[in-house]
């Protein structure tokens, strides 16, 4: 039930302001487009809602967010970015839009500055009055996972193991700390010096799952040496992980800050 025009009367200029935010953005950090790209992938794997920005809640004295589970926490980047891009659009138009919305458009808008794929982003997405730091905990997947635990938790998405191939390709771009692949790079036999998964060089144990002798090899194989396979597969996927069950309606709310609920 989103569509792809729902802005189009109630906030014509929205879409370009969240653009030109973006591009504005990755010119100043190229590593933004990876991080907001990133905050759209935990949010939509969290809270009963889907993509309903409750990634975006902070802690309160008596509530614990999301910003606080162990895949977020020190890791998550890129609030700053979409607080500025939502005070901007509430400057134009006051409540219509949604943080939701300007984080799944923020992330379209950030692979395409980084050189890659576009695709219509569908809106209408309401925000969520809660959070789910559980899970975050529990649904977002960690970096040891094997391939058959990775592609558990995106087929509890409605995602399938085509599709959380195609969306690990999202680790093309951005950043991982020490502590997410140290022991990989000193305990795994299946790594190579530099970096490309087909000669066992992925950063992360999750990702050199994509390739290691199993049934994700054929695949990878075919986006090592077919960039617009991988293109199209990847946006197909981001549409699916976009609608991951949103609120729409009036259920949730429009937040005046993406921080907080109204
Ligand atoms: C398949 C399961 C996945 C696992 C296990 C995983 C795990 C991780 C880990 C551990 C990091 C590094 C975080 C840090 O060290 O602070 C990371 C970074 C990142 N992930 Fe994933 N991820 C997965 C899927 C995805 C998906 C589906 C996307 C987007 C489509 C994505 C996009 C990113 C990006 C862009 C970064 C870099 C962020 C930055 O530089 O700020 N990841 N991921
Ligand atoms: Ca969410």
């Amino acid at each position: 039930q989103l569509t792809a025009n729902f802005y189009d009367k109630s906030c014509p200029n929205a879409l370009y302001t969240i653009q030109t935010a973006v591009r504005s953005a990755v010119a100043k950090e190229n590593r933004m487009g990876a991080s907001l790209l990133r905050l759209h992938f935990h949010d939509c794997f969290v809270n009963a809602s889907g993509c309903d920005g409750s990634v975006l809640l902070d802690d309160t004295p008596t509530f614990t967010g999301e910003k606080s589970a162990v895949p977020n926490n020190n890791s998550l980047r890129g609030f700053d970015v979409i607080d500025s891009i939502k005070a901007q659009i509430e400057g134009i138009c006051l409540q219509v839009v949604s943080c939701a919305d300007i984080l799944a458009v923020a992330a379209r808008d950030s692979v395409v500055a980084l050189g890659g794929p576009t695709w219509v982003v569908n809106l209408g997405r309401r925000d969520s009055m809660t959070a789910s730091l559980d899970t975050s905990n529990n649904d977002i997947p960690a970096p040891t996972l094997d391939l058959s635990d990775l592609t558990k938790l995106f087929s509890n998405k409605g995602l399938s193991t085509t599709d959380m191939i195609a969306l690990s390709g999202g680790h093309t771009i951005g950043q991982a700390r020490c502590v997410n692949f140290r022991d990989r790079i000193y305990s795994e036999t299946n790594i190579d010096i530099s970096l490309n998964l087909l000669n066992k060089k992925g950063v992360l144990h999750s990702d050199q799952q994509l390739f290691n002798g199993g049934s994700a090899d054929s695949q990878t194989t075919t986006y090592s040496s077919n960039m617009a396979k991988f293109f199209t597969d990847f946006s197909a996927a981001m549409v699916k992980m976009s609608n991951i069950s949103p609120l729409t309606g009036s259920s949730g709310q429009i937040r005046k800050n993406c921080r907080k609920v109204n």
